[in-house]
């Protein structure tokens, strides 16, 4: 049995890749080629750490596999992630286990490039070009989409916000060295950074109070709502108001999720309008432009599973390459 490593990962990764295969898990979700599987949420005990566990099947000549993930997590971990992800990959004839992957790289790229794919189907194809970017959240999450966005799309300003606004700004530096711009900004007042903002990405825990209010919104604006609170626990909170879902159409990455994770965004009155699937499908049309639109991304199973074959398949090729 071969474990591959976050290093070996991070060392096959590439925006191409990731984009490609997640698109077609979307899109996997939405015409019956992958497993329709909901999620387990574990509480473990009376705090605030959690378990997932996430079974997949993805039907795709490219990216199809048989996956599940697990992840443990803890929001008040201060020592470094809060999540720690790893992927167990399947045979797809025997079912027996054929490689164990670490997930968590594999989980913020997939979930990055998840928003891109979004955001390219539900705002750039009716608002184009792209002027400001504005990401709250400077942890794994968010600093993930600030590559994936950088590299996907042509935005003039992209702005950090961070609780902590040490992090947004060692994120920014980091940024604006690598790429050799000056495009990364940090705001540290949350409606500055919001206000005038073509695309939103929301990348926090959820907390008690929501991070964005409607009316610091252009109009048309699209935003990609990552921050996820368990089904199972009892204060389910959001980053979004309710007035901004209000005033929203409301996108999802698959239906089953939707409907066990966010049964309260139709009691604020949600627009739930399509999976992001059945708009690149053209089975039902995008945003006009005009009105809000929001992903509001669970994350799925099935998005590893591409994830998973297309770093193995680069793996054993690697290997391959190196025996000979
Ligand atoms: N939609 C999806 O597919 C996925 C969603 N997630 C979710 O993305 C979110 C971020 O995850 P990571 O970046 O890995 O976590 P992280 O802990 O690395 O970063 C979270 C950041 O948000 C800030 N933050 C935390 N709670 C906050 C609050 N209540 N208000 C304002 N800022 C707050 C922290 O300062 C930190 O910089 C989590 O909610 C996680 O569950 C994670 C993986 C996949
Ligand atoms: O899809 C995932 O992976 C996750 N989604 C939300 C919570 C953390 C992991």
């Amino acid at each position: 049995m071969i474990f591959i490593s976050e290093a070996e990962i991070a060392s096959l990764l590439t925006w191409e890749g990731t984009l490609k295969a997640t698109e077609a898990a979307l899109k996997a979700a939405s015409n019956g080629t992958s497993a329709k599987t909901q999620r387990l949420y574990t509480q473990i005990l009376n705090t605030p750490k959690w378990m997932i566990t996430m079974p997949g099947y993805l039907e795709d000549s490219k990216y199809g596999g048989w996956a599940c993930k697990t992840l443990t997590g803890n929001p008040q971990n201060v020592n470094g992630p809060t999540l720690n992800a790893n992927i167990m990959l399947f045979d797809e004839r025997s079912g027996a286990l054929k490689t164990v992957l670490s997930g968590t790289e594999i989980t913020n790229w997939r979930t990055a490039a998840a928003s891109a794919v979004a955001t390219k189907y539900l705002h750039s194809r009716v608002s184009n070009p792209e002027k400001v970017l504005s990401i709250f959240g400077c942890g794994e999450i968010g600093r993930a989409h600030a590559h994936c966005f950088y590299n996907s799309f042509e935005f003039i300003e992209i702005r950090l916000w961070n609780r902590t606004l040490q992090k947004a700004q060692k994120l920014a530096s980091e940024l604006n060295e690598k790429y050799n711009t000056t495009k990364f900004r940090v705001f540290e007042n949350k409606e500055a950074c919001a206000r005038d903002a073509d695309v939103i990405i929301t990348a926090t825990s959820p907390g008690k109070v929501p991070l964005i209010k409607y009316e610091w919104l252009k109009e048309g604006v699209h935003i990609n709502a990552t921050g996820v609170v368990g089904s199972s626990l009892s204060d389910k909170t959001f980053e979004l108001d309710r007035e901004i879902y209000k005033h929203s159409e409301v996108y999802v990455d698959n239906w089953p999720g939707a409907n066990a994770e966010l049964g309260e965004l139709t009691g604020f009155g949600a627009n739930m309008k399509a999976e992001v699937g059945e708009v690149i499908l053209g089975k039902i049309a995008g945003p006009d432009g005009k009105q809000i639109s929001v992903f509001q991304s669970l994350g799925m199973a099935s998005e590893d599973c591409a994830m998973a074959r297309l770093i193995y398949d680069l793996y054993m090729k690697k290997q391959q390459k190196n025996t000979h």
